[in-house]
């Protein structure tokens, strides 16, 4: 499998998109004619230093408006060509792609726009290059890939080819089966980009929109299992217009982009297994079982605040391990860890961003499968010492600042908890009813979403949920939700525009992206409410306005709502289901609790409620005794 990029894809001059894109894995470019001319060096000299760097130049690109031209501008197009034939062999690439024609005086007819390419077959084959026509969605004359196709197919010359993009074909709502009676090896190049579906010109989607495969909401899978069934074994590249990516980090945004293609010839080698590329061979997407544990790296002080808090919402201290100051407190099926030892990385994370979940705990079918898929994805694999009787459990980092640990049922993983640890007798309260971890929500960058999105979706059997807005009083915060079939993994990510929202501020005072709430599942909200106010849990209190809409909004009785008044619960409803919803106060640097009850199957996340619940909580602030460290 070859893998390529289009230099436009990443922000940076010429020279930081060829480290970036050589670092991230890549085989090949598409030299963007405007990063060449911008450039100061020779052809020759780009040349040397794309191959400097590892890189072949797989495609030299656009050549605009060339076919269909009445004279004179017919014969212009044709020297203009000859110039950059000659562009291309100083540079060193054999390959050129030519778009459909946007030139007020082209003209139509298959045959007339076929001669022409016919003519500059000719003039290619004396140089021994070669062109490719791809049918860009706004063409004048050629807008669809089986147009563009009939006119490579009748100018039958052995250097004329095709290129199909996915954008081009996907946006245009084209039938991408239609690739496949194609001969492969008439296919020159494939270009890949994905794309969020909104309603918009077609130009303006395409030259400011495009993203990665996997992260829009194209079926670039499809797409490519057609290609794929061609024989076609050429480069797969990435072509990927975006205002956002032009601005990021040339590294992210290039490891971002060979992370969506492997996951992307990887789900098309499955579903195609006799294609003529080559995969490599990697586990298969993880099914996740369920969020084994949730750390919190901490010092003395904070640990003492937040033990309280678990206390009062019912968790018990269950074990101690047997060499660090590390503690497990449990409830159900939950167990939170709080880690105060003067090393290792909790104490580093402490460092970085104070009182922080510095790492997540995902139980799967195999730890060591997952690691080995995290790897191939370009995920980085972390290890530290580890000390007598301890376990090594493997990990990788996450995108933001934290870890992700793997533990499963196959090795002794899952029993950590008995070999690491030493019993606590439980004693205290009774507990709140809490089962299991709902959902765990991270705060990031909104120019970080499609990075963790892509992570988790390339990583694990998940999908996403359409995105949602939350309206802020300080700004607007995306909200997406990503899920595992049957629900064991659950986490939405919040992209906060501004550092003047509650999630934008948590990124700021916390430096960096983590998860700022993780809701607890209970099977009864009541019970749970009244044992929890019996352990003096300070729950988020929600104004009277709140129910007073609710129960206009949905026409509920009014008795029923006087029982979430009383208990502070929020209320939501789908077309099947009920979700109720309470919350703690805030702690450290915004970071909170929320407890949860699904009804009848409801499939979201309570998004109506959001701007009540931060509302209240920039409002009141952290919890009596639970100061901002
Ligand atoms: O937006 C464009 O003009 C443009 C140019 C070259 C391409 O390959 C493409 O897909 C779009
Ligand atoms: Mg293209």
């Amino acid at each position: 499998m070859r893998t390529s990029i289009a230099t436009v894809c990443i922000a940076g001059d010429l020279r930081e998109k060829l480290a970036a894109i050589a670092a991230a894995g890549f085989d090949g470019i598409e030299i963007f004619e405007q990063d060449f001319i911008t450039f100061d060096a020779s052809p020759r000299e780009v040349g040397a230093m794309v191959r400097d760097h590892g890189l072949e130049i797989s495609l030299f690109q656009p050549f605009r408006d060339f076919e269909g031209l009445p004279e004179p501008e017919r014969a212009r197009a044709f020297d203009r060509m000859e110039r950059k034939f000659d562009l291309m062999q100083e540079l060193g690439t054999d390959l050129v792609l030519v778009c459909s024609s946007v030139h007020p005086k082209a003209l139509g007819g298959v045959d007339r726009m076929a001669g022409d390419f016919r003519d500059l077959g000719e003039r290619a084959a004396r140089r021994g290059l070669r062109v490719g026509y791809e049918a860009l969605a706004w063409g004048k004359n050629v807008w669809d890939h089986r147009d563009a196709w009939e006119v490579v197919r009748r100018a039958d010359h052995p250097n004329i080819g095709l290129i199909v993009d996915s954008f081009h074909t996907l946006g245009r709502k084209i039938d991408p089966d239609t690739i496949r009676s194609i001969p492969g090896d008439k296919i020159f190049f494939v270009q890949l980009a994905d794309a969020p579906m909104i309603e918009m010109d077609l130009l303006y989607w395409s030259r400011h929109f495009r993203n990665m495969p996997g992260e829009g909401d194209l079926d670039v899978t499809r797409f490519t299992r057609a290609v794929a069934a061609t024989g076609y074994d050429g480069p797969f590249s990435l072509e990927v217009f975006n205002d956002q990516f032009r601005g990021g980090s040339p590294r992210a945004i290039a490891l971002d982009g060979h992370r969506s293609l492997v996951y992307l010839l990887d789900q098309v080698k499955r579903a195609e297994p006799d294609i003529a590329v080559e995969v490599p061979d990697i586990p298969p997407r993880i099914r996740p079982e369920g969020v084994a544990f949730i750390e919190f790296a901490a010092n003395e002080d904070e640990a003492a605040l937040l033990r309280a808090l678990l206390a009062s919402l019912g968790f018990r201290l269950a074990g101690k391990h047997i060499a660090k100051q590390v503690e497990v407190w449990q409830q159900g099926e939950i167990r939170i860890v709080v880690n105060t030892d003067p090393e290792g990385f909790a104490h580093t994370a402490h460092i970085a961003h104070g009182l922080n979940i510095c790492d997540v705990g995902l139980t799967v079918e195999s730890a060591q499968a997952t690691v080995e898929r995290a790897a191939a994805l370009g995920a980085t694999p972390f290890r530290q010492p580890v000390g007598p009787g301890e376990l090594e459990i493997p990990a990788i980092r996450g995108v933001g600042s934290g870890l992700l640990h793997f533990i499963d049922r196959q090795s002794n993983l899952n029993d950590v908890w008995k070999i690491e640890f030493t019993p606590v007798e439980r004693e205290g309260a009774p507990e709140g009813g809490l089962t299991r971890i709902d959902h765990i929500a991270q705060t990031m960058n909104y120019e970080e979403m499609l990075t963790w999105s892509l992570f988790y979706i390339s990583l694990f059997e998940t999908e996403k949920l359409a995105t949602v807005d939350v309206v802020d009083p300080g700004g607007l915060v995306r909200s997406q939700a990503l899920e595992s079939p049957d629900g064991a993994l659950r986490v939405t990510l919040n992209g906060a525009e501004t550092h003047r929202t509650f999630a934008g501020r948590f990124i700021a005072d916390s430096f960096g992206s983590s998860v700022q709430h993780v809701a607890f599942a209970t099977d009864d909200i009541f019970a749970t409410a009244a044992a929890l106010k019996d352990s003096g849990f300070a729950g988020l209190p929600v104004p009277e306005n709140y129910y007073d809409d609710l129960s206009a909004r949905l026409g509920l009785e009014a008795a029923f709502v006087d029982r979430l008044r009383e208990a502070n619960i929020l209320y939501d409803q789908d077309a099947g289901g009920a979700f109720y919803q309470m919350y703690s106060r805030t702690f450290g640097d915004g970071i909170f609790f929320e407890i949860v009850q699904r009804e009848n199957g409801y499939g979201g996340y309570g998004a109506p409620n959001a701007p009540f619940r931060i509302a209240a909580q920039r409002r009141l602030g952290p919890a009596p005794g639970m100061p901002k460290f």
